[in-house]
């Protein structure tokens, strides 16, 4: 393991790190703001008890200095990275546990999983993160109540870890296509799980390298000698002693990736390893004891689990923009470059209206982001508790606007993290900004849990189903009943409730596009299938139109409905975001906006006149507005983006933690370059 670095001295004491000492410029911009920066974080938390009970949490957890690294991950080898990770994972479900009996306020792991205080305590991601995010809710969901008795206790103590392995070598997407079998023999009462071929070697599962001893793995059911598609079973695989591979269990790691490096994703395979009867989980469909199969009610339930991770992957988002775009912002403000009008000093990035373009627009993404995250969140619960009481009307729409929100909110986070890593020029390049790092979480994000246009191929299927519905005049469900063939659309008025109600009608344009290719395309003789492939890119678009359609109908919804115990001051600065985010987002769509809404080249000036008013507005409260996320700095992880704007101080102490620059003169030069430089060639 990487020990503690000689070389933390920077080689100019006056500039190191003062503590307590605030850069000027971010002092004079918090005196501008024109809000409560604390009632903002109160509404942000939910309320003042949630906000405090957020405080100790982060109190207990941040102020342990086993928790924090010495060396920061992206210095450390692979192997590093993954030991350091799991041995924080481990103290810190020591530390729940202890917190738990003290009557904190933590009730799980969850709340450590997610984008801010988890990616602050395990940078590089949480081996045992999928035993929390996947494992865990799987036995819940999917396991009878006699296996959730008897499993789910067990993983909670940690007694056994699991991880949820579905995607094979050859499969990710297309799971009815998996090619694991699991093959029950009635004699034994036992299934069977084999790996048949190469691409069947399950692929990607976090914590499965070296850390899982069980796993939840989706394989095809195979009894009286029919296959009855993908079923979940849980099986062992590695000795709960010895922590060995199981016989016939084949696993490892799959090496290092873009990000996530600390994850330990793995591969597995099996030759026929048997597991009792018992660990297929029944909730749903079932196996008898003489091998009869028992369907459910509808073989969708068996996607349960990633259903409820593709919901909180939308709040997660939220909660890594914020991060990215608080580092971003405090920099604007710190960072001085060029002259505006020359000769005078130069001001700060911040002021150039292009820099509040890169930047102000992610401010308002976190408000977006959230309020869906919330609708979702709870449209979650209510579906899942009907569908507990045999309700299944609903899924289909839950998995519609899932799908959407988790593609077009991973795709918005990952392009706004790259472009506040932009708009910090080169600093914002060096791992030390972590804006990187961020990146590197976020953009996974945008490929597991369905690949993003996989996920917007979906609900298009569902928004061509409701175009059906609504042109047969039928009943539809609240998020697409904007299809309504008898809506009247209300003509465009230069206001914000316009640009919404714009939305929906180009989403509805666009569905309306979309079956017409359709159906042109199979009457020129194609399959529906063709048909489906040649529309596809259509699709995709309209399922992203009608997913902005429904984020900005909820941002607009919360500020006009939501806000009402918020003060004057502050709710005039949510409108603000409000408009901005639909007005950054019916700029990038002017082409739909003029084709879709009868809007005319003049309305478009002045939409870009009201955005240039926004960005000016916002202007003196950016700092408030980053502030009032309340991250610290133990959070943020960045010498860009610490509160008290010490940036080039930061930059220079972690420059000094490389140990290339432990020695004066490093190895490397008596090993190579003494030999070269005094070689005549
Ligand atoms: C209690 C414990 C608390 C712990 C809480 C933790 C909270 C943590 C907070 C922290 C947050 C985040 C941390 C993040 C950590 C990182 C974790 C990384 C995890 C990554 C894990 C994975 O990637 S797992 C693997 C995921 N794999 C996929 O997603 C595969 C994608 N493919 C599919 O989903 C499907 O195959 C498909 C949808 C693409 C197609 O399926 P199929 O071929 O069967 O379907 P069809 O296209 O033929 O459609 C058939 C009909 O079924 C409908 N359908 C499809 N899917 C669903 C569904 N899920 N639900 C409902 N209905 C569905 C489809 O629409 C079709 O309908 P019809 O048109 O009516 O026929
Ligand atoms: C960091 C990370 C962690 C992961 N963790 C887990 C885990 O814990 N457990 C687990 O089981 N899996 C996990 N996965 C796997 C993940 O779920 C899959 O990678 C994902 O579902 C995409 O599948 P794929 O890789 O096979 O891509 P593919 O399906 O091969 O996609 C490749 C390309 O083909 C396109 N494509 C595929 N199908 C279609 C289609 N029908 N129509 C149009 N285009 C299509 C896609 O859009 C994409 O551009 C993880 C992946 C990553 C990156």
């Amino acid at each position: 393991m990487f020990g503690r670095l000689a070389a933390k001295q920077v080689p100019n004491k006056e500039y190191a790190v003062v503590p307590g000492k605030v850069n000027p410029d971010l002092q004079r911009e918090r005196k501008k703001c024109t809000f409560d920066t604390l009632e903002l974080t109160h509404f942000l938390d939910g309320g003042v008890e949630k906000y405090k009970d957020r405080k100790e949490r982060e109190n207990f957890f941040l102020s342990d200095p086993e928790l924090m690294d010495d060396v920061p991950p992206e210095l450390m080898s692979h192997e590093d990275q993954y030991r350091n990770g799991l041995k924080k994972a481990c103290y810190l479900f020591k530390k729940l546990k202890e917190l738990r009996e003290n009557g904190g306020t933590i009730d799980n792991y969850r709340q450590l999983l997610g984008g801010s205080l988890g990616s602050a305590i395990l940078k590089d991601g949480n081996p045992l993160a999928l035993h929390y995010v996947m494992f865990i809710p799987t036995l819940m969901g999917q396991g009878t109540p006699d296996q959730c008795a008897y499993w789910i206790e067990k993983a909670w103590d940690c007694r056994v870890i699991g991880t949820y392995a579905q995607t094979e070598l050859g499969h990710g997407t297309f799971i009815r296509g998996l090619e694991t079998t699991a093959t029950y023999n009635p004699k034994t009462q036992q299934f069977f799980l084999n790996s048949p071929t190469l691409t069947s070697y399950k692929w990607w599962p976090g914590g499965l390298g070296q850390t899982a001893n069980y796993a939840v793995v989706v394989a095809q059911l195979y009894t009286k000698g029919e296959c009855h598609g993908i079923h979940p079973f849980i099986v062992q695989l590695r000795d709960e002693k010895t922590h060995r591979p199981m016989p016939g269990v084949i696993v490892g790691e799959i090496g290092p990736k873009l990000g996530m490096n600390a994850t330990n994703n793995g591969f597995l395979a099996f030759k026929q390893v048997p597991i009792p009867r018992n660990q297929m989980l029944m909730k749903n469909a079932q196996v008898l004891p003489d091998g009869t199969y028992v369907k459910s009610p509808s073989n969708k339930l068996t996607y349960g689990t990633m259903m409820f991770v593709r919901v909180v992957i939308v709040q997660d988002m939220a909660s890594y923009l914020a991060k990215a775009v608080t580092i971003a912002v405090r920099y604007s403000a710190v960072r001085r470059q060029s002259e505006m009008v020359p000769g005078q000093s130069e001001p700060q990035i911040m002021d150039y209206l292009t820099q509040m373009y890169k930047l102000f627009p992610y401010i308002a993404t976190v408000y977006a982001l959230k309020f869906s995250a919330q609708w979702l969140w709870n449209m979650y619960n209510d579906v899942t508790a009907k569908i507990d009481a045999g309700d299944l009307e609903l899924l289909p729409e839950l998995h519609s606007i899932a799908c959407c929100l988790k593609a077009v909110s991973t795709a918005d986070t990952a392009t706004a993290i790259e472009t506040c890593r932009l708009s910090c020029g080169g600093h914002g390049y060096m791992a030390c900004s972590n804006l990187p790092t961020t990146y590197g979480n976020v953009t996974a994000a945008s490929t597991y849990e369905g690949e993003n246009t996989v996920m917007l191929l979906q609900t298009a299927r569902a928004l061509m189903k409701a175009y059906a519905k609504a042109q047969a005049g039928e009943q539809l469900s609240p998020t697409v009943e904007y299809l309504n063939r008898n809506r009247k659309f209300r003509p465009w008025s230069n206001t914000v409730d316009s640009i919404v109600e714009g939305f929906k009608q180009i989403a509805a344009g666009k569905v309306a596009a979309c079956a017409l290719s359709l159906q042109r395309g199979v009457e020129s003789g194609l399959s529906s299938e063709e048909a489906w492939n040649r529309a596809s890119v259509q699709l995709v678009d309209a399922a992203e139109a009608h997913c902005r359609a429904f984020i900005t109908d909820r941002h607009l919804d919360m500020v006009r409905n939501g806000m009402n115990e918020l003060s004057p001051a502050l709710r005039e600065v949510m409108a603000q975001l409000c408009d901005l985010y639909c007005v950054f987002w019916a700029l990038k769509r002017t082409g739909d906006f003029l084709q879709f809404c009868g809007i005319r080249g003049e309305d478009v000036q002045n939409l870009q006149d009201y955005q240039n008013e926004l960005l000016v507005q916002i202007r003196p409260n950016a700092v408030g507005l980053v502030d009032s996320f309340d991250l610290r700095d133990e959070i943020i992880g960045s010498a860009l983006g610490s509160y008290d704007g010490q940036v080039y101080e930061r930059l220079l102490q972690s420059a000094m933690l490389s140990p290339l620059n432990a020695k004066p003169v490093h190895d490397s030069y008596g090993a190579s370059l003494s030999a070269l430089l005094r070689a005549k060639y």
